[in-house]
């Protein structure tokens, strides 16, 4: 990557295309992409006998359905421009996933690997005072879930902070999602993004038209996968492709390295290694090597990268030798590289959807958080009163109506889990619907990510218009 490239551009230069196939009225077009605020923060925290200051960031994109809704990162190489190209994404994201949250962003310039858990809690603490303080933490206006360096153990500590300053606030517990189950949370929100992403190539594999621009053969069993990153989202969805649809996941990119397996890596051994000693290299089931970039070049069907933006750029897209390419991470594929790769026919499933399943089911934690009805006393009250209860509130949340395949398995399902795992298939799938649609019917829209970014465009833009901006 050169040293001035921008993922903040990027986002606003893909952004700017849709808006142009649309003709969006410029002043329109310039309102929607800028960030609306952005909030620094240098907080103090004494810590092991002296000050230390923190850089933190929260940046809203747009609050036009609020609460603006995102992620935290803690990472030591967080700046703003990429807070408020994270925020911008998040708009788009929830947009063309029609969930009513308006986007966000938030980051922390810390490498927590280098802190003790309970110097992390005090530092988060600290910020989520800063964040509340300023109104960019509350249930009615900002929400912020895990992301990259952050987790469960970090929104409950958000959240127990938001609730001693709130004392009073009954729904208090939703300012952020990706709680502990104990503690708001709601069941399956951990391995959410990943499921998603196995999702939404489950449904990329069911529409033969689009399967036939990759040259794969029909059925997930067997492809041959590489992915990158194994934390939250890439464990979850490597465990998923290769334990349920039977794929072969022949490589796994981390910090330090790549580990091979032309039979395929035993995932669940290999998290355990990575978690017992910080990386790949040593790993009995597969070959190591220090050279990790190099794998995103490796001969596959499916490419997925989990980590970090901007791995594939305009230097190693013209050797990636993957068929299709799924966006885990965010941005991980910069502008210039998208359109190399467009040329090249390697068709990419677009971030803004690929990913998408962590903000769908923390829409159902919030909403599971505000109505103060578990999912489970739903499920009693279909008992007494027949299914239509149960219909009815995952038709709210989900925007659609059932019956489909899944709400077959919903009348089955009794546990909370269950309901999940539907309500995200079901809106998985509708997204995914709407893109195809779009990309097969417009000979304008040169691929998914085009389509996905014209949908959500579409939708802010009628907002606007309602708002009468
Ligand atoms: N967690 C979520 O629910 C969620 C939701 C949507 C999108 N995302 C996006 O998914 C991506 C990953 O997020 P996560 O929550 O899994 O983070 P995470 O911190 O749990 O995992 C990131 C993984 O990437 C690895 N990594 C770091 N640098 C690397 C490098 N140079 N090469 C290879 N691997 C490297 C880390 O060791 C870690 O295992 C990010 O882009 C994030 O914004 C996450």
């Amino acid at each position: 990557m050169s040293s001035d490239h921008s993922f903040l551009n990027d986002v606003n230069q893909m952004f700017s295309d849709a808006a142009q196939l649309m003709s969006m009225e410029e002043g329109l077009a310039n309102k929607i992409n800028v960030c609306n605020a952005s909030y620094i923060t240098r907080l103090g925290v004494r810590l092991r006998g002296k000050m230390y200051t923190f850089e933190g960031w929260r940046s809203v994109h747009s609050n036009h359905p609020s609460p603006a809704k995102g992620g935290i990162r803690y990472a030591p190489y967080a700046d703003l421009d990429e807070v408020e190209a994270l925020a911008a994404l998040m708009t788009y994201k929830c947009a063309l996933m029609d969930i009513p949250f308006g986007g966000s962003k938030g980051a922390l310039k810390i490498d927590p690997s280098e802190w003790e858990p309970h110097e992390l809690e005090r530092i988060t603490r600290r910020f989520a005072q800063e964040l509340a303080r300023h109104d960019f933490l509350s249930p009615s206006q900002n929400v912020p879930a895990p992301d990259v360096g952050t987790n469960e153990t970090t929104m409950i500590w958000i959240a127990d902070e938001y609730r001693r300053m709130k004392s009073g606030d009954i729904n208090a517990l939703a300012c952020v999602t990706g709680k502990p189950l104990a503690m708001g949370g709601i069941e399956g929100r951990i391995e959410a993004t990943g499921r998603g992403v196995q999702y939404g190539i489950q449904e990329f594999f069911r529409h033969p038209q689009d399967l036939a621009r990759t040259g794969l053969p029909d059925g997930l069993s067997g492809r041959t996968v590489v992915i990158q990153g194994l934390g939250n989202v890439g464990y979850h969805a490597a465990k998923f492709l290769s334990l349920e649809d039977g794929c072969r996941i022949i490589a796994v990119i981390e910090r330090d390295g790549v580990v091979r397996n032309p039979d395929g890596l035993d995932i669940d051994a290999l998290k355990a290694h990575v978690t017992a000693t910080g990386g790949v290299a040593g790993f009995a089931g597969g070959t190591h090597d220090a050279d990790g970039k190099a794998a995103l070049t490796d001969a596959c069907d499916i490419l997925i990268p989990a980590a970090l933006e901007s791995v594939i750029t305009k230097d190693n897209a013209p050797h990636v030798k993957a068929r299709l390419i799924v966006e885990a991470a965010n941005g991980p594929i910069t502008y210039d590289a998208n359109t190399i790769l467009r040329d090249r026919g390697i068709v990419v499933i677009p971030d803004l959807f690929a990913n998408a399943g962590g903000v769908t089911v923390s829409y159902f934690e919030w909403v599971k958080n505000l109505t103060h009805i578990p999912f489970g006393l739903m499920e009693r009250r279909r008992d007494e009163r027949g299914h239509r209860v149960l219909t009815q509130s995952i038709e709210h949340m989900t925007g659609r109506s059932f019956p489909t395949e899944t709400a077959q398995e919903l009348m089955s399902g009794t546990r909370e889990i269950d309901l999940v795992r539907s309500g995200l298939d079901d809106k998985i799938r509708s997204a995914y619907a709407e893109m195809s649609m779009l990309w097969n019917s417009n000979p304008e829209i040169p691929d998914l990510r085009t389509a996905a970014y014209v949908i959500a465009v579409r939708r802010l833009a009628e907002i606007y218009k309602a708002l009468g901006i």
